[in-house]
């Protein structure tokens, strides 16, 4: 095919696409003299404000699931052509924490909907920051703070109305948290309770970006090369140049033995340890939805008074989402001391009388230790062990010793949900997202970056991965678990793998 050829396909896929979209929010108008419209880039949609049933009915077609669909074949379609036609640019990444921590969405929110100068957002900034550390005014300056926010709006993450006056869109909204300023001022690391989670997401995730030195890791010359002379290098520790080997790109920027988790639980790691516990609720928004669970695994046949443990449940988003639905389900989260003994405040009004009435409840346990009964009396195994966003912290070997535990505690009857992406190639094999005459990448190309992205942090954070379907099902096998069912989610890398013991 020529390179026109395929432009020209992919131009036809995006019209196409957009075709069904379109027919879709036509065909759900609630009149048809005023056709229901996509929801706008301009317009700021904040997670906790009131809206119209017509802009509430638009926003809740973008999870349709045909909208999912067409919506992955548009952004891989426009990301095969925009790669086809220019060369890339720079990231992000700097200018998008800086906004987050700033709290620059919540400050836009609070003023002027049509839009803030520069200086006032400059004066909002400062006022917010701790009166013991106080920004460094020739430093931070209202004519660098312009020259950040322009970035972002043009990424189309902000908008510039006018030079120098910027607003919200659809797009910075979704990291709103609905914080007051005033509480952002007197409790700043409450930002993310009670919140979805995506602001904590994007905060850890550009702070979290010790993947940035993966060619270090990988090529001792290039560390040798940039390398500071006075690197410590403990006795025993020399890698082949001379300096210290580290077992991820993690240890290496941070200088340190300890694995991400143990760094976590680091004194000077508070707010980071609780704004990680937000940002998995936040990744169940990114990765699938929080709702795939409940299509997940077939609940209902569940006989009433089940027991579901959350390994590693963190504060227990997902298990959560399954205790709402399904009331005869009894919820039992398994994590950390740190994480065990802040979870439950962490949930505001809707969950509270689950929590409460302690029909879901947190217990400490180290999962790379054995399983012990839920209590003396009830040495039953629990119906099912669910491990989400767990598998893809860990190398193969810890992995196993994780399944070896759960496999020993569990009766024949006792399933396994894993929540994790499943990578596909990027050619055609076996499975593939796309119809067979596409043009787009069969694991959907731009549409699947993330997923990708998150497998090479895991290398870089933890020395682990995300799986293929086939390294799954041999790591499970591995383990005495054999997959009964994967459940993708629409249009998606992410899936539910369901296993039983063998
Ligand atoms: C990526 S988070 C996933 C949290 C949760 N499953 C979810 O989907 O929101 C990984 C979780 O594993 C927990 N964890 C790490 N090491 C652990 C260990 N040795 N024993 C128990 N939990 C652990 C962390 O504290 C964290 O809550």
């Amino acid at each position: 095919m020529t390179t026109f050829a395929t432009l020209r396909a992919l131009h036809t896929c995006i019209g196409s696409a957009l075709s069904d979209l379109e027919r879709l929010y036509k065909e759900r108008s609630p009149s048809p003299s005023s056709p229901l419209d996509y929801p706008s880039l301009d317009v700021p949609h904040y997670p906790n404000s009131a809206i119209s049933p017509t802009d509430e009915l638009a926003e809740k077609l973008v999870n349709d699931r045909s909208a999912v669909v067409a919506i992955g074949y548009i952004v891989a379609a426009c990301g095969q052509m925009s790669a086809i036609v220019k060369r890339p640019g720079g990231h992000l990444q700097a200018c998008m924490r800086f906004i987050e921590e700033a709290h620059i969405v919540e400050i836009l929110r609070d003023g002027n909907p049509q839009g803030m100068h520069v200086n006032d957002i400059h004066r909002a900034v400062v006022a917010l920051r701790p009166s013991s550390a106080a920004p460094d005014l020739a430093v931070l300056t209202p004519e660098r703070l312009g020259h950040i926010l322009r970035v972002l709006a043009t990424a189309h993450w902000l908008r510039e109305v006018s030079p120098d006056v910027f607003a919200n869109n659809r797009r910075s909204a979704v990291i709103d948290t609905g914080k007051t300023l005033e509480q952002l001022r007197a409790q700043p690391e409450k930002k993310y309770a009670d919140t979805n989670g995506l602001a904590a997401l994007l905060g850890h995730v550009c702070e979290a970006s010790f993947f940035l030195e993966m060619t270090e890791w990988l090529l001792p010359d290039v560390h040798a090369r940039n390398a500071s002379p006075a690197t410590p290098c403990p006795s025993g520790t020399e890698g082949p140049t001379g300096l210290r080997s580290y077992s991820t790109v993690f240890g290496l920027d941070l200088n340190t033995d300890l694995n991400f988790f143990e760094w976590l639980d680091l004194p000077e790691n508070t707010f980071r340890r609780e704004r990680f516990a937000h940002a998995m609720t936040g990744s169940s928004y990114t990765e699938g939805t929080l709702q795939d669970i409940l299509q997940a695994f077939p609940w209902d046949n569940l006989p009433a008074g089940s027991v579901l443990v959350d390994v590693g449940g963190g504060i227990g988003t997902a298990s959560l989402t399954v205790a709402h639905m399904h009331p005869d389900i009894r919820v039992v989260v398994e994590d950390r001391a740190p994480v065990v003994d802040k979870a439950p405040a962490e949930w505001g009004g809707e969950y509270a009388h689950i929590i409460d009435s302690g029909r879901v409840s947190w217990r400490v346990r180290d999962f790379l230790t054995p399983w012990k009964p839920l209590s003396e009396s009830n040495e039953q195994a629990p119906d099912v062990f669910l491990l989400r966003m767990i598998l893809h912290d860990w190398p193969d070997d810890v992995c196993r010793t994780i399944l070896h535990q759960l496999r020993n505690a569990a009766s024949s009857e006792t399933r396994l949900v894993i929540g994790d992406a499943l990578l596909l190639p990027a050619c055609k094999d076996k499975e593939s997202l796309v119809p067979e005459d596409s043009p787009l990448l069969p694991n959907l190309g731009m549409a699947s970056l993330q997923s990708y992205l998150i497998d090479i942090m895991m290398m870089g954070n933890l020395a682990s991965k995300e799986r293929t379907v086939s390294e799954m099902e041999v790591l499970l096998y591995s383990a005495g678990w054999k997959i009964s069912n994967i459940k993708r989610s629409t249009g998606s890398l992410w899936a539910y793998t369901i296993a039983a013991p063998i």
